[in-house]
Protein backbone atom coordinates (compact mmCIF):
# COMPACT_ATOMS: atom_id res chain seq x y z
CA UNK A 1 0.00 0.00 0.00
CA UNK A 2 1.58 3.43 -1.09
CA UNK A 3 1.15 5.41 1.72
CA UNK A 4 2.27 2.92 4.46
CA UNK A 5 5.08 1.78 2.02
CA UNK A 6 6.08 6.07 1.83
CA UNK A 7 5.65 6.13 5.96
CA UNK A 8 7.39 3.27 6.65
CA UNK A 9 10.65 4.46 4.64
CA UNK A 10 10.66 8.02 5.63
CA UNK A 11 13.06 9.20 8.18
CA UNK A 12 11.08 11.30 9.78
CA UNK A 13 10.45 9.51 13.37
CA UNK A 14 7.58 12.16 14.92
CA UNK A 15 5.46 11.68 11.25
CA UNK A 16 6.09 7.88 11.50
CA UNK A 17 4.29 8.32 15.52
CA UNK A 18 1.62 10.36 14.51
CA UNK A 19 0.68 7.74 11.81
CA UNK A 20 1.04 5.12 13.57
CA UNK A 21 -1.22 6.44 16.17
CA UNK A 22 -3.80 7.59 13.55
CA UNK A 23 -3.44 4.06 11.87
CA UNK A 24 -4.50 2.80 15.78
CA UNK A 25 -7.76 5.20 16.08
CA UNK A 26 -9.04 3.78 12.70
CA UNK A 27 -8.24 0.10 13.05
CA UNK A 28 -9.87 0.35 16.45
CA UNK A 29 -12.81 2.23 14.39
CA UNK A 30 -13.09 -0.42 12.20
CA UNK A 31 -13.22 -3.20 14.88
CA UNK A 32 -15.81 -1.64 16.68
CA UNK A 33 -17.47 -0.74 13.62
CA UNK A 34 -18.92 -2.76 10.20
CA UNK A 35 -17.78 -0.79 7.23
CA UNK A 36 -21.28 0.09 7.02
CA UNK A 37 -21.56 1.55 9.66
CA UNK A 38 -18.75 4.02 8.83
CA UNK A 39 -18.61 6.87 7.31
CA UNK A 40 -16.28 9.42 6.10
CA UNK A 41 -16.61 13.50 6.15
CA UNK A 42 -15.00 14.66 3.23
CA UNK A 43 -14.49 18.25 2.37
CA UNK A 44 -12.11 18.80 0.26
CA UNK A 45 -9.51 20.77 2.73
CA UNK A 46 -5.73 19.69 3.89
CA UNK A 47 -6.83 18.00 7.00
CA UNK A 48 -9.75 15.62 5.29
CA UNK A 49 -7.22 14.89 2.49
CA UNK A 50 -4.90 13.65 5.30
CA UNK A 51 -7.65 11.46 6.61
CA UNK A 52 -8.16 9.94 3.39
CA UNK A 53 -5.30 8.73 2.71
CA UNK A 54 -4.96 7.66 6.67
CA UNK A 55 -8.52 5.78 6.18
CA UNK A 56 -7.24 4.49 2.80
CA UNK A 57 -4.15 2.94 4.59
CA UNK A 58 -6.18 1.83 7.78
CA UNK A 59 -8.20 0.12 5.77
CA UNK A 60 -5.72 -1.55 4.06
CA UNK A 61 -4.08 -2.84 6.76
CA UNK A 62 -7.76 -3.88 8.13
CA UNK A 63 -8.36 -5.66 5.35
CA UNK A 64 -4.94 -7.38 5.27
CA UNK A 65 -5.75 -8.41 8.94
CA UNK A 66 -8.91 -9.93 8.68
CA UNK A 67 -7.98 -11.72 5.19
CA UNK A 68 -4.41 -12.09 5.32
CA UNK A 69 -3.42 -11.49 2.10
CA UNK A 70 -1.43 -8.40 0.95
CA UNK A 71 -3.94 -7.51 -2.43
CA UNK A 72 -3.83 -4.23 -3.08
CA UNK A 73 -7.68 -2.85 -2.54
CA UNK A 74 -8.31 -0.44 -5.17
CA UNK A 75 -11.88 0.87 -4.40
CA UNK A 76 -12.46 2.41 -1.04
CA UNK A 77 -16.19 1.12 0.27
CA UNK A 78 -16.28 3.85 3.15
CA UNK A 79 -19.45 6.17 2.59
CA UNK A 80 -17.92 9.55 2.24
CA UNK A 81 -20.27 12.15 2.76
CA UNK A 82 -20.26 15.81 1.24
CA UNK A 83 -21.80 18.64 2.90
CA UNK A 84 -21.38 20.91 -0.65
CA UNK A 85 -22.56 24.28 -0.02
CA UNK A 86 -23.20 27.59 -2.48
CA UNK A 87 -20.32 29.17 -0.92
CA UNK A 88 -17.37 26.62 -1.05
CA UNK A 89 -14.90 27.56 -3.57
CA UNK A 90 -14.66 26.07 -6.82
CA UNK A 91 -10.93 24.68 -6.28
CA UNK A 92 -12.19 23.16 -3.15
CA UNK A 93 -15.73 21.58 -5.27
CA UNK A 94 -13.43 20.64 -7.99
CA UNK A 95 -10.74 18.96 -5.68
CA UNK A 96 -13.36 17.11 -3.52
CA UNK A 97 -15.06 15.65 -7.15
CA UNK A 98 -11.64 14.50 -8.23
CA UNK A 99 -10.18 12.59 -5.23
CA UNK A 100 -14.01 11.07 -5.29
CA UNK A 101 -13.40 9.11 -8.52
CA UNK A 102 -9.28 8.80 -8.09
CA UNK A 103 -9.88 6.72 -5.19
CA UNK A 104 -13.08 5.11 -6.35
CA UNK A 105 -15.24 7.25 -2.96
CA UNK A 106 -18.74 6.29 -2.79
CA UNK A 107 -19.38 9.71 -2.45
CA UNK A 108 -22.65 11.63 -0.62
CA UNK A 109 -23.40 14.73 -1.62
CA UNK A 110 -25.16 16.41 0.82
CA UNK A 111 -26.45 20.05 0.41
CA UNK A 112 -28.14 20.61 3.78
CA UNK A 113 -27.10 22.02 7.14
CA UNK A 114 -24.74 19.74 8.69
CA UNK A 115 -27.07 18.71 11.37
CA UNK A 116 -30.13 18.22 9.33
CA UNK A 117 -27.79 16.43 6.43
CA UNK A 118 -26.80 14.38 9.31
CA UNK A 119 -30.31 13.68 10.58
CA UNK A 120 -31.69 12.24 7.27
CA UNK A 121 -28.26 10.42 6.45
CA UNK A 122 -28.87 8.81 10.12
CA UNK A 123 -32.55 8.13 9.74
CA UNK A 124 -31.42 6.14 6.40
CA UNK A 125 -28.35 4.98 6.58
CA UNK A 126 -26.83 2.66 9.44
CA UNK A 127 -24.26 4.50 10.13
CA UNK A 128 -22.84 4.36 14.08
CA UNK A 129 -19.45 6.50 13.55
CA UNK A 130 -18.25 9.43 11.45
CA UNK A 131 -14.10 10.23 10.65
CA UNK A 132 -13.54 13.23 10.96
CA UNK A 133 -10.37 15.59 10.33
CA UNK A 134 -10.35 17.75 13.53
CA UNK A 135 -6.98 18.98 14.68
CA UNK A 136 -6.70 20.24 18.13
CA UNK A 137 -6.67 24.27 17.79
CA UNK A 138 -9.85 23.93 15.26
CA UNK A 139 -12.23 25.85 17.26
CA UNK A 140 -14.29 23.13 17.02
CA UNK A 141 -11.92 20.66 18.43
CA UNK A 142 -12.74 21.97 21.93
CA UNK A 143 -13.46 18.97 24.70
CA UNK A 144 -13.19 16.67 21.78
CA UNK A 145 -11.03 13.08 22.27
CA UNK A 146 -9.86 10.90 19.56
CA UNK A 147 -13.38 8.93 20.46
CA UNK A 148 -16.12 11.61 20.97
CA UNK A 149 -19.55 11.11 21.14
CA UNK A 150 -21.60 13.62 18.93
CA UNK A 151 -22.92 16.68 20.89
CA UNK A 152 -26.35 17.10 22.62
CA UNK A 153 -28.86 18.29 20.75
CA UNK A 154 -27.18 16.64 17.40
CA UNK A 155 -28.31 13.05 16.01
CA UNK A 156 -26.36 10.20 18.45
CA UNK A 157 -23.02 9.07 16.54
CA UNK A 158 -19.22 8.47 17.42
CA UNK A 159 -16.70 11.53 16.22
CA UNK A 160 -13.91 9.39 15.56
CA UNK A 161 -11.15 12.15 15.22
CA UNK A 162 -7.42 10.43 14.03
CA UNK A 163 -5.52 13.26 13.57
CA UNK A 164 -6.56 15.42 16.58
CA UNK A 165 -3.51 15.90 18.16
CA UNK A 166 -1.47 16.32 14.43
CA UNK A 167 0.18 19.83 14.50
CA UNK A 168 -0.21 21.78 10.86
CA UNK A 169 3.67 20.83 10.32
CA UNK A 170 2.34 17.01 10.53
CA UNK A 171 -0.12 17.77 8.22
CA UNK A 172 2.11 19.02 5.67
CA UNK A 173 4.72 16.86 6.62
CA UNK A 174 2.62 13.61 5.73
CA UNK A 175 1.32 15.17 2.05
CA UNK A 176 4.55 15.66 1.01
CA UNK A 177 6.02 12.43 2.13
CA UNK A 178 3.51 10.62 0.37
CA UNK A 179 3.37 13.06 -2.22
CA UNK A 180 -0.26 12.68 -2.73
CA UNK A 181 -2.36 15.61 -4.61
CA UNK A 182 -4.09 18.15 -2.71
CA UNK A 183 -6.43 21.40 -3.43
CA UNK A 184 -4.68 23.45 -5.23
CA UNK A 185 -5.44 26.59 -3.39
CA UNK A 186 -2.50 25.75 -0.76
CA UNK A 187 -0.30 26.06 -3.52
CA UNK A 188 -1.35 29.83 -3.57
CA UNK A 189 -1.51 31.18 -0.05
CA UNK A 190 -4.46 29.69 1.16
CA UNK A 191 -3.73 27.61 4.88
CA UNK A 192 -6.71 26.91 6.08
CA UNK A 193 -10.03 26.99 3.85
CA UNK A 194 -13.64 27.87 4.97
CA UNK A 195 -16.22 29.71 2.24
CA UNK A 196 -15.23 31.89 -0.25
CA UNK A 197 -16.71 34.59 2.14
CA UNK A 198 -14.42 34.26 4.80
CA UNK A 199 -11.50 33.20 3.29
CA UNK A 200 -8.48 34.70 1.71
CA UNK A 201 -4.60 33.78 0.94
CA UNK A 202 -2.52 34.22 4.46
CA UNK A 203 -0.78 37.50 4.55
CA UNK A 204 2.11 36.00 6.23
CA UNK A 205 3.04 34.18 2.89
CA UNK A 206 2.59 36.99 0.58
CA UNK A 207 6.02 37.71 -1.20
CA UNK A 208 6.15 41.49 -2.11
CA UNK A 209 6.09 42.10 -5.99
CA UNK A 210 6.71 45.26 -6.44
CA UNK A 211 6.88 45.45 -10.53
CA UNK A 212 3.67 44.31 -11.25
CA UNK A 213 1.56 45.27 -8.22
CA UNK A 214 0.44 42.08 -8.52
CA UNK A 215 -0.09 39.79 -4.76
CA UNK A 216 1.88 36.35 -5.04
CA UNK A 217 1.49 34.41 -1.89
CA UNK A 218 3.83 30.70 -1.47
CA UNK A 219 2.44 27.77 -0.81
CA UNK A 220 1.00 26.86 2.13
CA UNK A 221 3.55 24.10 3.63
CA UNK A 222 6.37 26.77 3.71
CA UNK A 223 4.06 28.34 6.79
CA UNK A 224 6.51 28.14 9.11
CA UNK A 225 4.34 29.12 12.08
CA UNK A 226 1.44 26.40 12.22
CA UNK A 227 -0.22 28.64 15.04
CA UNK A 228 -0.84 31.32 12.30
CA UNK A 229 -2.85 28.66 9.96
CA UNK A 230 -5.89 30.52 10.45
CA UNK A 231 -4.33 34.01 9.51
CA UNK A 232 -6.51 34.07 6.43
CA UNK A 233 -9.63 33.24 7.64
CA UNK A 234 -12.06 36.62 8.28
CA UNK A 235 -12.75 36.73 12.13
CA UNK A 236 -16.40 36.46 12.64
CA UNK A 237 -16.63 39.49 14.85
CA UNK A 238 -20.49 39.87 16.94
CA UNK A 239 -22.15 42.83 14.99
CA UNK A 240 -22.23 45.12 18.52
CA UNK A 241 -18.08 45.09 17.98
CA UNK A 242 -18.77 45.44 13.60
CA UNK A 243 -21.37 47.97 14.42
CA UNK A 244 -18.86 50.25 16.40
CA UNK A 245 -16.34 52.02 15.15
CA UNK A 246 -13.27 51.88 17.84
CA UNK A 247 -9.85 51.67 16.60
CA UNK A 248 -8.89 47.95 15.86
CA UNK A 249 -6.73 46.24 17.97
CA UNK A 250 -6.62 42.21 17.52
CA UNK A 251 -6.94 38.56 17.75
CA UNK A 252 -8.91 38.55 20.87
CA UNK A 253 -12.10 37.81 19.04
CA UNK A 254 -15.59 37.08 20.32
CA UNK A 255 -15.06 40.45 22.44
CA UNK A 256 -18.31 42.22 22.34
CA UNK A 257 -19.86 45.56 23.82
CA UNK A 258 -20.99 45.02 27.51
CA UNK A 259 -25.01 46.01 27.59
CA UNK A 260 -24.01 49.26 29.12
CA UNK A 261 -21.94 50.17 25.37
CA UNK A 262 -18.33 49.39 27.59
CA UNK A 263 -15.90 46.76 27.46
CA UNK A 264 -15.71 45.17 30.81
CA UNK A 265 -12.85 43.61 31.98
CA UNK A 266 -11.90 41.45 35.58
CA UNK A 267 -8.59 40.71 37.30
CA UNK A 268 -7.89 37.66 38.95
CA UNK A 269 -5.08 36.95 40.91
CA UNK A 270 -4.35 33.62 42.16
CA UNK A 271 -1.77 33.89 45.54
CA UNK A 272 -2.33 32.68 48.80
CA UNK A 273 0.49 34.76 49.91
CA UNK A 274 -2.17 37.82 49.27
CA UNK A 275 -4.22 35.92 51.59
CA UNK A 276 -2.29 35.62 54.24
CA UNK A 277 -1.20 39.17 53.64
CA UNK A 278 2.16 38.17 53.29
CA UNK A 279 2.39 39.58 50.12
CA UNK A 280 1.08 43.22 49.01
CA UNK A 281 -0.74 42.43 45.50
CA UNK A 282 0.67 45.71 42.81
CA UNK A 283 -0.17 43.98 40.09
CA UNK A 284 -3.99 44.77 40.43
CA UNK A 285 -3.93 48.13 40.65
CA UNK A 286 -1.49 48.51 38.07
CA UNK A 287 -4.04 46.63 36.01
CA UNK A 288 -6.88 48.91 36.70
CA UNK A 289 -5.35 51.56 35.60
CA UNK A 290 -3.80 49.94 32.11
CA UNK A 291 -7.46 48.86 31.48
CA UNK A 292 -8.94 52.29 31.87
CA UNK A 293 -6.17 53.92 29.77
CA UNK A 294 -7.57 51.62 27.08
CA UNK A 295 -11.16 52.70 28.03
CA UNK A 296 -12.27 49.42 29.46
CA UNK A 297 -14.10 49.10 32.79
CA UNK A 298 -13.18 46.52 35.37
CA UNK A 299 -16.33 44.72 36.84
CA UNK A 300 -14.34 43.17 39.54
CA UNK A 301 -10.72 42.48 41.31
CA UNK A 302 -10.89 39.38 43.03
CA UNK A 303 -7.90 37.27 44.80
CA UNK A 304 -8.32 33.23 45.13
CA UNK A 305 -6.83 30.86 46.54
CA UNK A 306 -4.00 28.48 45.08
CA UNK A 307 -7.06 25.72 44.81
CA UNK A 308 -8.00 24.32 41.09
CA UNK A 309 -11.87 24.44 42.25
CA UNK A 310 -11.65 27.60 43.69
CA UNK A 311 -9.88 29.12 40.41
CA UNK A 312 -11.94 27.06 37.91
CA UNK A 313 -15.12 28.76 39.87
CA UNK A 314 -13.71 32.48 39.32
CA UNK A 315 -12.67 32.04 35.83
CA UNK A 316 -15.96 30.34 35.26
CA UNK A 317 -18.36 33.02 36.36
CA UNK A 318 -16.20 36.05 34.88
CA UNK A 319 -15.35 34.63 31.58
CA UNK A 320 -18.70 34.51 31.06
CA UNK A 321 -19.85 37.72 32.50
CA UNK A 322 -17.03 39.66 31.39
CA UNK A 323 -15.71 40.42 27.91
CA UNK A 324 -11.97 39.31 28.67
CA UNK A 325 -10.71 38.38 32.14
CA UNK A 326 -7.00 38.87 32.93
CA UNK A 327 -5.21 36.66 35.24
CA UNK A 328 -1.29 36.66 36.96
CA UNK A 329 -0.31 34.35 40.26
CA UNK A 330 0.07 30.59 40.16
CA UNK A 331 1.95 29.99 36.89
CA UNK A 332 4.60 27.51 36.80
CA UNK A 333 6.27 23.69 37.63
CA UNK A 334 5.18 24.07 41.66
CA UNK A 335 1.99 22.00 43.47
CA UNK A 336 0.87 25.70 44.09
CA UNK A 337 0.96 26.64 40.41
CA UNK A 338 -2.86 25.68 39.79
CA UNK A 339 -3.85 28.59 37.17
CA UNK A 340 -3.88 26.56 34.02
CA UNK A 341 -5.64 23.46 35.88
CA UNK A 342 -8.47 26.44 37.21
CA UNK A 343 -8.41 27.38 33.62
CA UNK A 344 -8.54 24.23 31.87
CA UNK A 345 -11.34 22.82 34.72
CA UNK A 346 -13.48 26.15 33.67
CA UNK A 347 -13.73 25.24 29.92
CA UNK A 348 -14.09 21.79 30.69
CA UNK A 349 -10.94 20.26 28.75
CA UNK A 350 -7.63 19.02 29.39
CA UNK A 351 -4.39 20.34 30.26
CA UNK A 352 -1.76 19.05 27.48
CA UNK A 353 1.29 18.92 26.37
CA UNK A 354 1.74 21.88 24.36
CA UNK A 355 4.54 21.31 21.24
CA UNK A 356 4.97 24.72 20.34
CA UNK A 357 5.24 25.73 24.42
CA UNK A 358 7.47 23.02 25.09
CA UNK A 359 10.05 24.57 22.11
CA UNK A 360 9.65 27.79 24.32
CA UNK A 361 10.35 26.65 27.38
CA UNK A 362 13.47 24.04 26.09
CA UNK A 363 15.04 27.03 25.19
CA UNK A 364 14.90 29.28 28.32
CA UNK A 365 15.35 25.85 30.70
CA UNK A 366 16.87 23.10 28.73
CA UNK A 367 15.93 20.00 27.66
CA UNK A 368 15.24 18.42 30.58
CA UNK A 369 11.81 20.50 30.12
CA UNK A 370 9.12 18.15 28.12
CA UNK A 371 5.45 17.65 28.89
CA UNK A 372 5.35 14.34 30.43
CA UNK A 373 8.58 15.94 33.10
CA UNK A 374 7.32 19.87 33.75
CA UNK A 375 3.94 20.53 33.80
CA UNK A 376 5.13 23.87 32.25
CA UNK A 377 4.47 22.81 29.34
CA UNK A 378 0.91 21.56 29.87
CA UNK A 379 -1.58 24.31 28.57
CA UNK A 380 -5.71 23.75 28.43
CA UNK A 381 -6.00 21.80 25.35
CA UNK A 382 -7.81 23.41 22.07
CA UNK A 383 -8.56 26.24 23.53
CA UNK A 384 -5.22 27.86 24.37
CA UNK A 385 -3.77 30.34 21.80
CA UNK A 386 -0.03 31.54 22.46
CA UNK A 387 0.18 35.55 21.93
CA UNK A 388 3.99 35.92 20.54
CA UNK A 389 5.55 39.43 20.35
CA UNK A 390 9.70 39.17 19.55
CA UNK A 391 10.39 41.24 22.93
CA UNK A 392 8.73 38.20 25.31
CA UNK A 393 10.91 34.95 25.61
CA UNK A 394 7.46 33.28 26.53
CA UNK A 395 4.43 34.33 24.66
CA UNK A 396 1.48 35.29 26.58
CA UNK A 397 -1.16 32.57 27.21
CA UNK A 398 -4.87 33.18 25.96
CA UNK A 399 -7.74 30.71 26.48
CA UNK A 400 -10.58 32.08 24.90
CA UNK A 401 -11.35 35.24 26.50
CA UNK A 402 -8.91 34.90 29.52
CA UNK A 403 -5.25 36.11 28.85
CA UNK A 404 -2.80 34.54 31.65
CA UNK A 405 0.14 36.93 32.53
CA UNK A 406 3.40 35.42 33.96
CA UNK A 407 4.42 38.46 35.07
CA UNK A 408 5.43 38.56 38.63
CA UNK A 409 5.84 42.25 39.56
CA UNK A 410 5.04 45.71 38.01
CA UNK A 411 7.40 45.83 35.54
CA UNK A 412 7.15 42.60 34.07
CA UNK A 413 3.52 43.26 33.88
CA UNK A 414 4.01 46.70 31.75
CA UNK A 415 6.18 44.66 29.37
CA UNK A 416 3.86 41.87 28.97
CA UNK A 417 1.39 44.39 28.72
CA UNK A 418 2.93 46.93 26.32
CA UNK A 419 3.67 43.90 23.97
CA UNK A 420 0.10 42.35 24.13
CA UNK A 421 -1.18 45.98 23.23
CA UNK A 422 1.02 46.30 20.27
CA UNK A 423 -0.17 43.16 19.31
CA UNK A 424 -4.00 43.93 19.76
CA UNK A 425 -2.83 46.95 17.46
CA UNK A 426 -0.90 45.31 14.35
CA UNK A 427 -3.63 42.35 14.21
CA UNK A 428 -7.23 43.97 14.10
CA UNK A 429 -10.21 42.61 16.17
CA UNK A 430 -11.14 43.79 19.05
CA UNK A 431 -11.64 47.00 20.21
CA UNK A 432 -9.60 50.00 22.38
CA UNK A 433 -12.20 52.37 23.38
CA UNK A 434 -12.20 56.07 24.09
CA UNK A 435 -10.36 56.47 28.06
CA UNK A 436 -11.70 57.36 30.31
CA UNK A 437 -11.10 60.67 31.83
CA UNK A 438 -11.01 61.13 35.47
CA UNK A 439 -10.82 64.97 37.28
CA UNK A 440 -10.63 65.54 40.91
CA UNK A 441 -12.11 68.52 43.18
CA UNK A 442 -11.26 69.18 46.86
CA UNK A 443 -13.58 70.80 49.01
CA UNK A 444 -13.47 71.59 52.88
CA UNK A 445 -18.12 71.03 52.67
CA UNK A 446 -18.88 68.45 55.07
CA UNK A 447 -20.01 65.17 54.07
CA UNK A 448 -23.18 65.69 55.27
CA UNK A 449 -23.03 69.22 53.99
CA UNK A 450 -22.29 67.30 50.29
CA UNK A 451 -24.35 63.90 50.34
CA UNK A 452 -27.49 65.00 49.00
CA UNK A 453 -26.53 67.19 46.33
CA UNK A 454 -24.15 65.04 45.11
CA UNK A 455 -26.60 61.92 45.34
CA UNK A 456 -29.00 64.19 43.54
CA UNK A 457 -26.32 64.82 41.26
CA UNK A 458 -25.69 60.95 40.41
CA UNK A 459 -28.60 60.84 39.14
CA UNK A 460 -28.47 63.54 37.01
CA UNK A 461 -25.51 62.19 35.51
CA UNK A 462 -26.37 57.95 34.96
CA UNK A 463 -23.23 57.41 32.43
CA UNK A 464 -20.62 59.30 35.10
CA UNK A 465 -18.79 57.88 38.41
CA UNK A 466 -19.06 60.26 40.78
CA UNK A 467 -17.48 59.14 43.76
CA UNK A 468 -15.24 60.31 47.14
CA UNK A 469 -12.91 59.86 49.35
CA UNK A 470 -10.21 61.67 51.83
CA UNK A 471 -6.75 60.92 52.79
CA UNK A 472 -7.44 60.61 56.30
CA UNK A 473 -10.43 62.16 58.63
CA UNK A 474 -8.68 65.92 59.10
CA UNK A 475 -8.34 66.22 55.31
CA UNK A 476 -10.73 67.87 52.81
CA UNK A 477 -13.14 65.67 50.57
CA UNK A 478 -12.17 64.80 47.20
CA UNK A 479 -14.76 64.22 44.49
CA UNK A 480 -13.60 62.19 41.84
CA UNK A 481 -15.40 62.85 38.26
CA UNK A 482 -15.06 59.71 35.99
CA UNK A 483 -15.77 59.40 32.37
CA UNK A 484 -15.56 59.07 28.62
CA UNK A 485 -17.31 62.78 27.68
CA UNK A 486 -15.53 65.79 28.77
CA UNK A 487 -18.38 67.65 28.25
CA UNK A 488 -20.43 65.55 29.99
CA UNK A 489 -17.94 65.72 33.03
CA UNK A 490 -17.62 69.89 32.74
CA UNK A 491 -21.38 70.52 32.76
CA UNK A 492 -21.68 67.95 36.20
CA UNK A 493 -19.11 69.89 37.39
CA UNK A 494 -20.34 73.08 36.88
CA UNK A 495 -23.56 71.58 38.26
CA UNK A 496 -22.11 70.85 41.58
CA UNK A 497 -20.55 74.33 41.71
CA UNK A 498 -23.71 75.97 41.27
CA UNK A 499 -25.28 74.01 44.24
CA UNK A 500 -22.83 75.71 46.79
CA UNK A 501 -20.80 79.37 46.98
CA UNK A 502 -18.14 80.10 44.64
CA UNK A 503 -14.69 78.93 46.04
CA UNK A 504 -16.22 76.16 47.38
CA UNK A 505 -14.53 73.44 44.84
CA UNK A 506 -10.99 73.62 44.06
CA UNK A 507 -10.03 71.18 41.10
CA UNK A 508 -6.72 69.53 42.44
CA UNK A 509 -6.03 67.42 39.19
CA UNK A 510 -7.51 66.34 35.55
CA UNK A 511 -6.11 62.66 34.99
CA UNK A 512 -6.32 61.09 31.84
CA UNK A 513 -4.86 57.87 31.29
CA UNK A 514 -3.25 57.17 27.11
CA UNK A 515 -1.25 54.15 26.39
C1 LIG B 1 -19.79 15.01 10.23
C2 LIG B 1 -19.94 16.19 11.14
C3 LIG B 1 -20.30 15.98 12.46
C4 LIG B 1 -20.45 17.05 13.33
N1 LIG B 1 -20.82 16.82 14.61
C5 LIG B 1 -20.98 17.87 15.45
C6 LIG B 1 -21.34 17.67 16.81
O1 LIG B 1 -21.53 16.56 17.28
N2 LIG B 1 -21.49 18.76 17.59
C7 LIG B 1 -21.29 20.03 17.11
O2 LIG B 1 -21.45 20.98 17.88
N3 LIG B 1 -20.93 20.26 15.85
C8 LIG B 1 -20.77 19.20 15.01
N4 LIG B 1 -20.41 19.43 13.71
C9 LIG B 1 -20.23 20.82 13.24
C10 LIG B 1 -18.79 21.27 13.40
O3 LIG B 1 -18.39 21.23 14.75
C11 LIG B 1 -18.62 22.70 12.90
O4 LIG B 1 -19.63 23.52 13.41
C12 LIG B 1 -18.66 22.69 11.46
O5 LIG B 1 -17.56 21.94 10.99
C13 LIG B 1 -18.68 24.10 10.86
O6 LIG B 1 -17.48 24.73 11.00
P1 LIG B 1 -17.32 26.19 10.38
O7 LIG B 1 -18.30 27.05 11.12
O8 LIG B 1 -15.89 26.53 10.66
O9 LIG B 1 -17.65 26.03 8.93
C14 LIG B 1 -20.25 18.37 12.84
C15 LIG B 1 -19.85 18.57 11.51
C16 LIG B 1 -19.70 17.50 10.67
C17 LIG B 1 -19.29 17.72 9.24
N1 LIG C 1 -18.44 20.71 4.15
C1 LIG C 1 -17.96 19.63 4.77
N2 LIG C 1 -18.29 18.38 4.32
C2 LIG C 1 -17.78 17.30 4.92
N3 LIG C 1 -16.97 17.33 5.99
C3 LIG C 1 -16.64 18.53 6.48
C4 LIG C 1 -17.11 19.74 5.90
N4 LIG C 1 -16.59 20.77 6.58
C5 LIG C 1 -15.82 20.23 7.57
N5 LIG C 1 -15.84 18.89 7.49
C6 LIG C 1 -15.13 17.95 8.37
O1 LIG C 1 -14.53 18.71 9.43
C7 LIG C 1 -13.09 18.56 9.36
C8 LIG C 1 -12.43 19.82 9.84
O2 LIG C 1 -12.67 20.87 8.92
P1 LIG C 1 -11.54 21.96 8.70
O3 LIG C 1 -12.08 23.01 7.80
O4 LIG C 1 -10.99 22.36 10.00
O5 LIG C 1 -10.38 21.11 8.01
P2 LIG C 1 -10.04 20.92 6.49
O6 LIG C 1 -11.10 21.58 5.68
O7 LIG C 1 -9.86 19.47 6.23
O8 LIG C 1 -8.69 21.71 6.33
P3 LIG C 1 -8.46 23.31 6.42
O9 LIG C 1 -8.18 23.57 7.86
O10 LIG C 1 -7.29 23.55 5.55
O11 LIG C 1 -9.68 24.02 5.96
C9 LIG C 1 -12.79 18.19 7.94
O12 LIG C 1 -11.54 17.54 7.82
C10 LIG C 1 -13.98 17.28 7.62
O13 LIG C 1 -13.77 15.99 8.18
MG1 LIG D 1 -11.72 23.67 5.95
Amino acid sequence: MEIDKAIKECDDRRLKTKYNNAIYVIQRALALYSIEEVAFSFNGGKDSTVLLHLLRAGYFLHKGEQSCSNECVKDFPMRTIYFESPSAFPEINSFTYDAATTYGLQLDIIRSDFKSGLEDLLKSKPIKAIFLGVRIGDPTAVGQDQFSPSSVGWPPFMRVNPILDWSYRDVWAFLLTCKVQYCSLYDQGYTSIGSIHDTVPNALLSINNSSDNKEVFRPAYLLSDGRLERAGRVKKLPPSVRGNKPAAINGLDGVGLHKSGLLMASAIAVGDEILFGTVEDQLGPSLCRKLHSIGWSVSQTVVVRNDIDAVAEEVEQRQSTDDMVFMYGGVGPLHSDVTLAGVAKAFAVRLAPDEEFEEYLRHLIGDQCTGDRNEMALLPEGITELLHHEKLIVPLIKCKNVIIFTATNVLELDEQWNCLIELMISDGGLATMQPFVSRHLTTNLTDVEIAQPLSKLCLEFPDLYIGCRRKSRKEPLIIYFEGKDQDQIQSAIEALCKKFHPGAFVETAVVQLVL
